[in-house]
């Protein structure tokens, strides 16, 4: 394996691995991606060796600094000793995290196991609209702050200026490459990164706002043992990789697989809120009543009988609320209370569908995914097509399954229905 990603949830680590399957022609003029594997947590086990870029899934964006660090450090230990040459730490593009943490110390800690400092920290993904100006993070025209991102139910966002909001979360100054430097070229960038490092600086926010942006921070990143970011920071990976002989790509199919299909969405972003109006319209739809869930007057027996009435009607059920909903049922019960058993119900949900024969299995949210996939037990899951931007098909040849598993704010307003196609789809090339 050469190349390591640690991701701080399983929507990201989708995310990511799409990136480094697909590479960018378009922008490296280097063909093909790397062949790509994600797994659920930490795996007990070697990897099969034909994986050039393995992606280890965590579920650690919202839980206790600590713990978080833990896993992520046990993450690197086993990808090291896959060979990994480069370690890329995934999190989310609107660089979702409390003042504590966790990106700050969890990056920390991996450039202190790896003994580097003037490490890149780069959210950006300029295909949905995140850019990264002068260490300020936009979605499309507008601050982090005023994005939407400020009602996130597990870490609203209401510090557009991502360099001072790293800051609080580190122990050492976090400093910046703007894009003046980024412009530049890639060697004008790494030497920005040894500047920080010799002023001792752990982490440096890099500005982007394009592509090539990133490409030049792959660039110039292409021989650093980390790397940390959105999935945009590694568009330009796979071709570092490629240029210097070390992976060719491979072409893989993705034949579909059909029969039975449910649609589970905890997530609470504008995008899956706006999807689940569109899909509702024409399509059974079950909304969970969460003081109900809450009061155990609602239990996974209610979801299963559902879904069993609706196979091959694409039915839906969500718990998703709006910014003033989620806040009242967060007083009410408290904000880990309600997530902790939402993921259960989700969860145990899921187990059950899967158990009772279903095959194509959408779900929308990070927690959320990362709660049911971790009750799945689907062993390593290949990459297929991408269904939308940062949306790849995953399948799990274990149990027999393809999913999506979708981040909040991704995918266009019809993508319940389009996911569920695409995973029964014909046949599909790509290369891997
Ligand atoms: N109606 C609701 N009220 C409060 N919290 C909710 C509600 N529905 C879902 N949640 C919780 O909100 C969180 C959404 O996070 P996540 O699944 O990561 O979605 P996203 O990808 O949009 O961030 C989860 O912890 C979920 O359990
Ligand atoms: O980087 C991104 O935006 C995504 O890959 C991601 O991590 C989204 O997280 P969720 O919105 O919690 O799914």
């Amino acid at each position: 394996m050469l190349l390591g990603v640690i991701a701080d949830d399983f929507t990201g680590a989708g995310d990511i691995a799409n990136t480094l399957a697909k590479g960018m022609p378009d922008v490296t003029g280097q063909a093909g991606g790397l062949v790509v594997a994600q797994y659920m947590g930490v795996p007990d086990r070697q990897a099969d060796p034909a994986i050039e870029a393995g992606v280890v899934s965590l579920k650690t964006r919202s839980i206790p600094v600590d713990q978080a660090v833990a896993q992520s450090l046990v993450a690197l230990k086993w990808l090291q000793a896959q060979g990994c040459r480069q370690i890329v730490f995934k999190y989310c593009s609107t660089f979702d995290s409390t003042p504590e943490g966790n990106i700050g110390p969890v990056a920390e800690a991996l450039a202190d196991a790896l003994g580097v400092a003037g490490v890149i920290a780069c959210p950006a993904f300029p295909t949905l609209g995140r850019s990264v100006h002068q260490g300020h993070l936009f979605v499309h025209d507008r601050p982090l702050n005023e994005s939407g991102m400020q009602n996130h139910p597990l870490t609203p966002m209401r510090d557009a200026d991502i360099r001072r909001w790293l800051g609080r979360q580190s122990k050492a100054p976090v400093g910046l490459v703007p894009a003046a430097v980024v412009r530049a070229g890639s060697e004008a960038v790494a030497t920005a990164l040894r500047a920080a490092a010799a002023k001792g600086e752990t982490l440096a926010i890099a500005d982007a706002s394009t592509d090539e942006d990133l490409v030049t921070l792959g660039r110039a990143a292409a021989w650093a043992p980390l790397i940390t970011g959105g999935s945009g920071i590694a568009i330009g990976l796979p071709a570092n990789f490629i240029r210097a002989g070390l992976a060719a790509g491979t072409a893989t199919r993705f034949e579909g697989v059909t029969g039975p299909e449910a649609i589970l969405a905890g997530s609470c972003s504008g995008a899956t809120r706006d999807q689940i109006e569109v899909h509702r319209r024409d399509h059974p739809a079950l909304a969970i009543s969460v003081d109900d869930v809450m009061n155990g007057i609602t239990t996974s027996h209610d979801l299963i009988g559902f879904f069993r009435q609706n196979v091959g009607k694409q039915p839906l059920a969500f718990s998703s609320g709006n910014p003033h909903e989620v806040a009242a049922t967060q007083t009410r019960y408290g904000r880990e209370a309600v997530a902790g058993r939402l993921d259960e119900l989700f969860a145990d949900t899921a187990r059950q569908l899967v158990d009772g024969g279903v095959r194509r299995l959408v779900v929308a949210g990070g927690e959320t995914s990362g709660a049911v996939a971790q009750a799945l037990d689907l062993g390593d899951l290949r990459i297929g097509p991408e269904i939308d931007s940062g949306v790849p098909i995953l399948i799990s040849q274990k149990r027999g399954i393809a999913l999506a598993l979708k981040s909040g704010n991704f995918g266009r307003t019809s993508f319940f229905a389009h996911a569920l196609d695409a995973l029964s789809g014909s046949a599909f090339d790509r290369r891997q």
